[in-house]
């Protein structure tokens, strides 16, 4: 068993049946989506919300029962990936271009738990180019605001093209190097008109679990 499936695997026996389970995006969340597939298979019975479509479409071709965004009130537990995780348990998120959705998520679940294999720990944020989504129609300006901010943003690119969100926006990747402040970066950045929200995700994890090569995982609990 790799390192993320190991971690996956051991955030997914916390979810008990009539729970409401926030399902992550990334090759860590599909870990996740297959086990707690492989347990509704087995009697469990709980509803998911997806952080994207590639989860969603996932999750419905498992046969784990779905929920939309507008049914729900809260969310029981969140399992996701994350592309950096610090010492405080600060978060870079947004890899895969699916943060906006993941931090509604993160935001309105009672735990957050996040899976991640040993590379993906680091002492500082900012290794990692910070994802921000932006709205596409007014993409100029808000670079120059994020030039400003010494972010050197690059919009993603696929296929040549804008990599386009799942809610229709933009992905600027930026690098500031190492971030002193993450909390304060965060709000710098969602206070720029055009920004819809950043790939930072400052004390929201509740719980950590890594997956090491030598078949180990470690459990990190939030002070
Ligand atoms: O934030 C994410 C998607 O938007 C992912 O959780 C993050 O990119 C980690 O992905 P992976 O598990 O594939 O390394």
């Amino acid at each position: 068993m790799n390192a993320k499936q190991l971690a996956a695997e051991q955030a997914v026996e916390h979810i008990n049946d009539g729970m409401i389970v926030g399902l992550g995006t990334g090759s860590t969340a599909y870990w996740a989506i297959r086990s707690l597939a492989e347990k509704v298979s087995e009697g469990l019975r709980i509803r998911a919300v997806a952080s994207s479509i590639q989860s969603e479409d996932l999750a419905k071709q498992l046969g784990i029962p779905l929920i939309p965004f507008s049914e729900l009130e809260e969310i029981d537990m969140t399992i996701d990936g994350a592309d950096e995780v610090d010492a405080d348990l600060n978060l870079i998120k947004g890899g895969g271009g699916a943060l906006l959705r993941e931090k509604i998520l993160a935001a309105n679940s009672k735990r957050l738990i996040i899976i991640v294999d040993e590379s993906k720990r680091v002492e500082r944020l900012g290794a990692f180019p910070l994802p921000v989504e932006i709205v596409p129609f007014a993409a100029n300006l808000t670079i120059r605001r994020l030039e400003r901010l010494q972010g050197k943003p690059q919009i993603r690119l696929a296929n040549g093209e804008p990599f386009i969100t799942d809610n229709g926006n933009w992905i600027a990747d930026c690098s500031f190097g190492p971030i002193a402040d993450p909390a304060q970066l965060h709000l710098q950045l969602n206070m720029i008109p055009g920004v819809v929200d950043n790939g930072l995700f400052v004390q929201m994890a509740h719980q950590v679990v890594v997956g090491y090569n030598d078949g180990t995982v470690k459990i990190i609990n939030s002070r």
